[in-house]
């Protein structure tokens, strides 16, 4: 049944890759989306923020593309929409901006026609379309999931993240677009990075899972992709190796990057120093970026409400932090 109100949720960023859980292991962050979607005359798609900037508004963009494919698969009929979005997550910056789109666009869709799709399905779709499924498991079901992608069928568990786990992001200014940055990763890896990142893997969910923070600092490498993305991320390589002694729990590439991510104890009092040496091994190679203090987000997407009672900027301005 369409809901001729319409409806909007709320989606967030995510991280994927954590530590060497490459294509596996993601976790939701404190940074949202926004999207209101309503069956309409004729197709109107508004963006909204800064980060919104060279997104096409025609029948092109992603989101109009991903409802329609839940209208498809649910034998509905709607190819006319409304869509509003407003983002805060940086785009092409390593925090899933477009498993966002993705997940927000199928959760929308599916909830503006009673949600006959299960959750599975959503997931099995959107990792279809993402092509790995830790970005887009990670801001629909929120939590940190591990996941598995056989090209068919995705498999997840999530996880809840411990109470005294912080995230630190710390976000260049230029942008790099997984596709550029999966184009250095080599086809083939040894059998010693295999087992290198295997180990290291299955012990850092363990220890996430039982929620010992303490197990981080050794399980948090990797031998897939840091290395050969290092060289797009001035500072990274000095970053990965010394921000533990900064006070990072651990530290990884968010996703393909260029962000840097650093697990951190929320009690702990070096959390200036590690911020300070972040942002100054980036500025002594020549980059501007900005930190920022997260949380991780046990939710993950959500239905807020429907559009009857507001304009969209009006329903999500009392959740847009300023
Ligand atoms: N709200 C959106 N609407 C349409 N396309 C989007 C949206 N958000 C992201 N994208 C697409 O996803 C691309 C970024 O994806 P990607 O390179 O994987 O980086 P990341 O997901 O880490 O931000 C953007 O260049 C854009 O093409
Ligand atoms: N596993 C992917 C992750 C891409 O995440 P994103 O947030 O950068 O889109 C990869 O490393 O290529």
């Amino acid at each position: 049944m369409i809901k001729p109100e319409g409806v909007y949720v709320r989606i967030p960023a995510s991280t994927a890759n954590l530590g060497p859980g490459f294509d596996t292991l993601g976790m939701a962050l404190s940074i949202y989306a926004w999207i209101g979607m309503k069956s309409s005359q004729e197709t109107m798609i508004r963006l909204y923020g800064s980060q919104m900037e060279g997104i096409p508004t025609d029948k092109s963009n992603l989101v109009y593309k991903v409802a329609q494919m839940v209208f498809r698969e649910a034998g509905v009929h709607i190819p006319e929409l409304e869509i509003s979005m407003y983002s805060d997550i940086p785009l092409t910056r390593g925090l899933g901006s477009s498993a966002s789109a993705i997940v927000g666009a199928l959760f929308a869709a599916n909830a503006l026609i009673g949600s006959p799709l299960s959750e599975a399905k959503l997931f099995n779709m959107a990792t279809a379309i993402e092509d790995h499924p830790d970005n887009v498991g990670a801001s629909l079901f929120g939590g940190i999931i591990t996941a598995v992608w056989d090209g068919l069928h995705a498999d997840y568990i999530r996880m809840e993240p411990h109470e005294d786990l912080e995230v630190l992001v710390v976000i260049p200014d230029f942008q790099l677009s997984t596709s550029e940055a999966r184009k250095v990763l080599p086809a083939q890896i040894s059998r010693q990075d295999a087992v290198f990142n295997i180990s290291r893997s299955s012990l850092l969910v363990a220890a996430l899972a039982q929620g010992r923070l303490d197990l981080i600092q050794r399980t948090m490498s990797d031998r897939l992709h840091q290395p050969y993305r290092a060289n797009l991320v001035p500072g990274m390589a000095e970053i990965l190796k010394e921000a533990v002694q900064h006070g990072a729990l651990g530290i990884a590439l968010s996703g393909a990057g260029p962000t840097l991510l650093a697990l951190v104890d929320r009690h702990s009092d070096r959390k200036k120093e590690l911020e300070a040496y972040l942002l100054n091994t980036m500025k002594a190679k020549g980059i501007r970026a900005t930190a920022r203090w997260l949380n991780p987000s046990s939710e993950g997407a959500q239905l807020i409400g429907n559009m009857s009672s507001g304009s969209f900027l009006e329903l999500i301005k009392g959740e847009v932090k300023a």
